[in-house]
């Protein structure tokens, strides 16, 4: 089993803008996230200036960077060297799209052949998970926290998920209802399952709800969030029983503060395919073998999925999910939605 501290060491690290090595063998690659350092952190870390600054092929994509790359595969990270003028402040205009509209980037910009494109990739990742931006100085000197690749690899990894503690939950639309709390050892996550009515022996109505803290607890009209899990509640509710599975994925995976970005980008006239992209993510980060994973442990393999999103279904399949049946949950949209709605239809396949 791989080292779970060193991985947890180097996500805190990260939030505080410590520099982190991951290590593969003898191959090690020092990674400082640019949206937690500083002009002063940036000096120490690279006097000579001579370290690389590393994106993601999205960023990279998006700031028209990808035809100077060396690199065959599309989605390699992309490695920028540091100039005399490509400072602190430069690299955060790098990093960061919300400027993108409003500053023209400084440049040329030299894509350089990415030093260890695997480890590259982890550290890619690794911000995903810390909730910061993707974006990087790096150089190959060890710092002081290290991590192997496999254990900053398997920190998410659903394994090792365990129900921590279940109590009867009385909710506003549904008395007979129980709440199980799950623990995920090494990132931390609490996932909750609700589990409303009892067990009749068929395949449970189940909704795999992300967690979208602006729809869920602010009743935000950007999205359907929260009209689809009180309308999950109240579906489960009148087919007998079923699960609410809450995941802690909050805006697809990328976490809250990333999520707001987003929406910061959305004002500009991006949609929310695009700001993902813009900000250096994946489309949809989310990862349903957590899902998967809770259900098994609830010992609930066969169920009847109330979703709009194909993926949700062929993921759980994969995970070893038998879904017998998918049941359409389609909401009205409002006039701050429709676009978001139509996205999902027209861009990730959503059948609206
Ligand atoms: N990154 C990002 N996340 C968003 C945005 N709008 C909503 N979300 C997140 O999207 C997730 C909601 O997705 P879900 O309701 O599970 O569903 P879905 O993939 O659309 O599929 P359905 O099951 O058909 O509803 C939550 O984690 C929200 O926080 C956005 O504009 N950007
Ligand atoms: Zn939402």
């Amino acid at each position: 089993m791989s080292d779970g501290r060193a991985a947890t060491r180097a996500i805190d690290a990260m939030r505080h803008g410590w520099p982190v090595t991951i290590r593969d063998g003898h191959a090690t690659l020092t990674i400082l996230p640019i949206e937690t350092s500083d002009r002063t952190r940036l000096e120490q870390f690279d006097p000579g200036g001579d370290a690389l600054v590393l994106i993601s092929a999205g960023r990279a994509a998006t700031l028209k960077l990808t035809n100077q790359r060396e690199a065959a595969t599309p989605d390699a990270p992309v490695a920028i060297a540091r100039s005399a003028w490509l400072g602190f402040d430069e690299a955060m205009m790098l990093a960061d799209p919300q400027f993108d509209l409003r500053n023209p980037l400084k440049g040329p910009f030299r894509a350089v052949a990415c030093p260890h494109p695997q480890l590259a990739a982890t550290a890619l990742r690794l911000a995903r998970v810390a909730g910061l931006l993707p974006a990087f100085f790096m150089h190959e000197e060890a710092a002081d926290t290290v991590v192997d690749k496999a254990a900053a690899d398997d920190i998410d990894l659903p394994e090792r998920l365990v129900i921590a503690a279940r109590a009867r939950l009385p909710v506003e639309r549904v008395e007979q209802a129980e709440i199980v709390a799950f623990r995920a050892p090494e990132s931390g996550d609490e996932h909750v399952a609700l589990l409303i009515g009892a067990p009749d022996g068929t395949a449970p109505l189940v909704r795999l709800h992300s967690e979208c803290l602006t729809g869920d607890v602010f009743g935000s009209l950007k999205c359907d969030c929260g009209p689809q899990l009180h309308a999950a509640i109240d579906e489960i509710a009148a087919a007998g029983w079923g699960i609410i599975v809450y995941l802690r994925q909050e805006g697809r995976g990328i976490g809250l503060i990333n999520k707001m970005r987003a929406y910061a980008l959305q004002d500009q006239g991006f949609d929310t395919v695009d700001a993902n992209t813009r900000l250096g993510f994946a489309v949809d980060a989310r990862d349903f073998r957590i899902a998967a994973r809770m259900l098994t442990l609830l010992g609930q393999q066969r169920i009847r999925l109330l979703t709009n999103n194909p993926h949700k279904v062929d993921a759980l399949a994969a995970a070893g999910i038998n879904v017998a049946e998918r049941v359409p949950h389609r909401l009205p949209p409002n006039p701050h939605n429709a676009r978001y709605l139509a996205t999902k239809r027209d861009r990730t396949g959503h059948q609206l």
